[in-house]
């Protein structure tokens, strides 16, 4: 329960539809009362009056008492079906303010808690699966709104109507109103139990369905690499026995309710029985009349439901619980990143490492040693070395994607903390090794870091990054949707459109992380002449595996191991004969190769 008094400021804020939703709830089930003691008129009526009808038997009058005694029915009849009517009515009120305040709540908080997601850094991400982000952000505010409605709902409802019911039920008889109400003990202990069980199998089968969709979705992610196999037979046998585990915790679940309902109906049977005995020797006694053993009858009835519901709404309480702690968990997480100004500085692109040392908090990886280098706004600067050796690194660690354990960087002489993280990614263009392109347009694929983009900047943005006429060649050329729903694009053309993207937004500094690895040579060198043009007075790093991408750089860093090795540019890293030339004579050599056949 200590975790769900995070949503207190949210039933304070909405204080005033709960105050009225318990209004409605109070006078709804006062309507459900009434009729109780309606039906109680009804029959002491009859019970009354039905000697003397017998008595007018074979006179002339006998009719004319029918017919005021039908007559008088018909209006008991109809004052239950109006207070049925009230009572529906309120009872619409009562769902229009209390559930619709659960899902006033349930859209603030997946709000906050989607608004928090995206505060948070990417190590949080690194460290949590997606499937987990998803379940806390959809599933477990679901069950917190189960809380928040129904939970709230049904227990107002219950007190009130227990209230009501006893209090009248003990005003007219205390020990029949003891009686009456003598199984219903066993039968809270019962629910309780029962309803555990219940649960309990649920779980289990909501365990075994999440199996069964994760599952199937990876074999229709990798139906390429099924087929390519030939492991269709495999797969539909491994389908087969998750579906038979999936069915067998159904049918056990099924058995359990079908135990459920007649045990509650016996134990509201029992009860009735008892009202009928103690009340019949309470009417021989005079203490009560008949009509009172219906209207009881009537209120056991009404108390049914709401006792079967005290089970299942213990146990709502419970799961939102448990998912409330899950959602705290990650609100209570705080962005590792963080920023010592809100002021803007315009960035001019003059970027340094000094003596920069970082591991990665999860794998405690020691990704970069002592790195120091500089780069002058304008200048061309490339890293290259073996995979592994730390260069995505470096480009995380100018993004600031994650803090520097020792050292500094420098931007434009300051450090890079000073600046808040939208002024400092809003001034870069940063393309990585991963290309990720939305299941949208490709238009709206390359606009996506502006907020305000016309047509000709997307064309022109495709030009320059060599993709304009491949795009042109498409149906719906521009607007052609990407992804799932649409086209595949091939790998170079994904990573053109996602470099498009980078260079639409003309940033002072722009980072290309091995992001041409899947074009050829010829539409490598045209996208980087077009790249020179753009970054005049600009800053431009290069991550490359491929010395033809990066040997027109000004300055060229040779990483190993997270150190930089040899740094110069491309004629005196030749000159060196060190790493950097053993790599060109290696990539000159593959290259003739592959022209030679
Ligand atoms: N997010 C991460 N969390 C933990 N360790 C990481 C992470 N990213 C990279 N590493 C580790 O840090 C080291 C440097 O990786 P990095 O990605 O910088 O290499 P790289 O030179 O870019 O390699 P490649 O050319 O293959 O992309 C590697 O040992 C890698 O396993």
């Amino acid at each position: 329960m200590g975790e769900l008094s995070y949503l207190n400021k949210y039933f304070l804020k909405y204080r005033y539809r709960l105050i009225l939703g318990i209004v409605f709830v109070v006078i709804s089930n006062y309507f459900g009362v009434i009729p109780a003691k309606i039906i109680r008129r009804a029959f002491d009526l009859v019970n009354e009056n039905i000697t003397l009808y017998k008595l007018f038997s074979g006179f002339s009058s006998h009719d004319s008492i029918y017919a005021i005694f039908g007559k008088t029915m018909l209006i008991f009849g109809l004052s239950v079906l109006l207070m049925a009517i009230l009572r529906g009515i309120f009872l619409f009120f009562m769902r229009q303010t209390i559930i619709v305040v659960s899902r006033l709540i349930e859209y603030d908080l997946k709000n906050e808690i989607y608004n928090h997601y995206q505060e948070l850094s990417l190590s949080f991400y690194r460290r949590n699966n997606t499937g987990d982000l998803m379940n806390r952000i959809t599933e477990d505010v679901s069950r917190v709104r189960m809380y928040l409605g129904p939970a709230i709902m049904y227990t107002i409802n219950t007190l009130v109507l227990f209230l009501l019911v006893i209090s009248t039920m003990a005003s007219i008889n205390l020990k029949l109103t003891l009686f009456a109400l003598l199984p219903l003990p066993v039968m809270a202990v019962v629910i309780y139990y029962v309803n555990s069980i219940i649960n309990y199998k649920s779980e289990h089968i909501q365990e075994q369905l999440s199996n069964l969709s994760t599952f199937t979705q990876e074999t229709f992610s990798g139906m390429r690499v099924l087929k390519a196999y030939v492991r269709e037979e495999k797969v539909r046998e491994d389908f087969e026995a998750q579906s038979e585990e999936y069915k067998k915790r159904s049918m056990s679940l099924a058995r359990v309710q079908a135990f459920f309902y007649p045990t509650v109906l016996l134990l509201v049977g029992l009860s009735v029985v008892f009202t009928v005995y103690i009340g019949g020797i309470e009417v021989k006694n005079g203490n009560i009349t008949p009509g009172n053993i219906a209207e009881f009858i009537v209120y056991i009835n009404q108390l049914t439901f709401p006792m079967m519901s005290l089970g299942w709404v213990t146990s709502l309480i419970q799961r939102a619980a448990a998912s409330q702690k899950r959602i705290n968990e990650f609100l209570n997480t705080q962005p590792e990143i963080q920023s010592n100004t809100n002021e803007q500085f315009k960035i001019n692109g003059d970027i340094e490492f000094r003596n920069v040392n970082f591991t990665y908090p999860d794998t405690g990886i020691h990704a970069l040693k002592n790195v120091s280098f500089s780069a002058k706004a304008g200048e061309f600067i490339a890293f290259i070395g073996r995979t592994g050796s730390g260069k995505s690194t470096i480009a995380n660690l100018i993004a600031r994607m994650y803090d520097v354990n020792s050292g500094e960087i420098l931007i434009d002489g300051k450090n890079i903390k000073s600046y808040t993280l939208n002024n400092l990614r809003d001034s870069m263009g940063f393309v990585p090794q991963e290309v990720f392109l939305f299941s949208d347009t490709i238009s709206n694929n390359i606009a996506f870091g502006l907020n305000k983009v016309d047509k000709d900047m997307i064309h022109e943005a495709a030009r320059r990054a060599a993709v304009y006429n491949n795009i042109q060649a498409f149906p719906n050329g521009f607007e052609t949707t990407i992804g799932e729903r649409g086209i595949t694009l091939s790998g170079g053309q994904k990573q053109r459109v996602s470099i498009a993207r980078a260079i639409i937004k003309e940033p002072q500094i722009m980072v290309f992380d091995d992001c041409l690895s899947a074009v050829d040579t010829k539409t490598e060198e045209e996208i980087l002449i077009n790249l020179g043009k753009v970054m005049q007075n600009k800053t431009s790093i290069i991550i490359s595996h491929r010395v033809s991408s990066i040997k027109n750089a000004d300055k060229i860093f040779v990483i190993d191991e997270g150190m930089i090795i040899e740094s110069g540019n491309h004629d005196a890293l030749i000159a060196q004969k060190g790493e950097y030339f053993e790599l060109f004579e290696k990539q000159l050599l593959e290259e003739e190769e592959i022209l030679d056949n």
